[in-house]
């Protein structure tokens, strides 16, 4: 039996890379499942596999098995109600592209791809693109905004993807990860790709087009290759982690500074809403607790559609 990582999946063929280098197109034996998971992929971009080797001049092979995963992120399927559909597998981190100028990332599409994030146990950065546009008061004003995130235990960084500033260290944080990138159209994930590989930054922005057309491109989920142990996953159709499925009493587990306050909270179900002796609210007041993540969880909590 091989062992391999896959790469890309049109849903009925997985491109299989072993540790030595060699693609291998495999299909999922018959039957295939994972219990308890009701997917309408089983196998999904970033899963390690077993397979059997087919046929050896064609490099084609059965998957048998998938090795367990670290995480998972999933989104509903659009095809079959009640089910989910994997987007990426084994995610070291999940990276957004954020702009605070042209367009302006709205901190409630930031809160919720960060609490997306801690939902699959990710590891989320903030990639702050366009330095360059900022004027010296939006500087001021961006430092904050990272300091902030930094003190919850969010990586930041800054970059220009034009310009160049800030992409070596921007890269250095990939070496030896599989990282998915996201963010909204228009923030440069394009320009930043092109700039790391013009290849994959072609292939960004080919996807990108589909997307902006409305094309289904979860058939496109492709890991790309930067260097050995380094992968970047692209995910042009999938504008946020999207919870698959969101209960309203799990959202304050997945602020992390909330967490250590809401042990105090005089009731244990407390919402942080309207409760008496609720100690998250009280630390917000006492200035512990961000004003604008609070009011992020609220809307979160209300359900109000927070995508922009
Ligand atoms: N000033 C400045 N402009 C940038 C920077 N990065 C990207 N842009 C510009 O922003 C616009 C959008 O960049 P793209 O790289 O196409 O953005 P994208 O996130 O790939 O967007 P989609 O292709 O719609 O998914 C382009 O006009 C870029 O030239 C940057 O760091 N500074
Ligand atoms: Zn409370």
């Amino acid at each position: 039996m091989m062992e391999g990582l896959v790469l890309r999946s049109t849903g009925s063929w997985y491109e299989v890379e072993t540790a030595a280098g060699d693609v291998y197109n495999c299909r999922l034996r018959g039957k295939f499942k994972i219990k308890g998971l009701k997917v309408t992929n089983p196998i999904a971009v970033g899963d390690r596999v077993k397979f059997e080797l087919e046929d050896s001049e064609e490099q084609t092979g059965v998957i048998q098995n998938i090795v367990p995963r670290e995480n998972y992120i999933i989104r509903q399927s659009s095809r079959k109600v009640h089910y989910g559909h994997i987007i990426a597998a084994n995610l070291d981190q999940a990276i957004l592209v954020v702009t605070l100028v042209m367009p302006r990332t709205s901190f409630g599409f930031i809160d919720r791809f960060l609490v997306s994030a801690e939902s699959y146990h990710v590891p989320a950065v903030l990639a702050f693109n366009k330095s360059d546009l900022l004027e010296e008061e939006d500087k001021e004003y961006q430092s904050q905004v990272m300091a902030m995130y930094e003190r919850i235990g969010y990586k930041c960084v800054e970059i220009s993807a034009l310009e160049g500033t800030g992409v070596e260290d921007f890269e250095k944080m990939l070496k030896g990860k599989v990282s998915l990138l996201a963010g909204h159209s228009g923030v440069g994930k394009s320009t930043l790709t092109n700039r790391i590989d013009p290849e994959i930054g072609q292939r960004t922005a080919e996807i990108s087009q589909f997307a902006n057309k409305g094309v289904h491109t979860t058939t496109f989920a492709e890991m790309f290759k930067l260097e050995e142990g380094t992968y970047l996953i692209d995910t042009p159709g999938i504008k946020e982690l999207a919870l698959f499925e969101f209960k309203s009493e799990d959202i304050a587990q997945y602020f992390p500074e909330m967490r250590e306050y809401a042990s105090e909270c005089r009731f244990h179900n407390c919402t942080h809403d309207h409760e008496p002796g609720c100690a998250v609210r009280k630390a917000v007041k006492a200035g512990k607790i961000s004003l604008t993540r609070f009011d992020s969880y609220m809307s979160m909590l209300k359900g109000d559609d927070n995508r922009r």
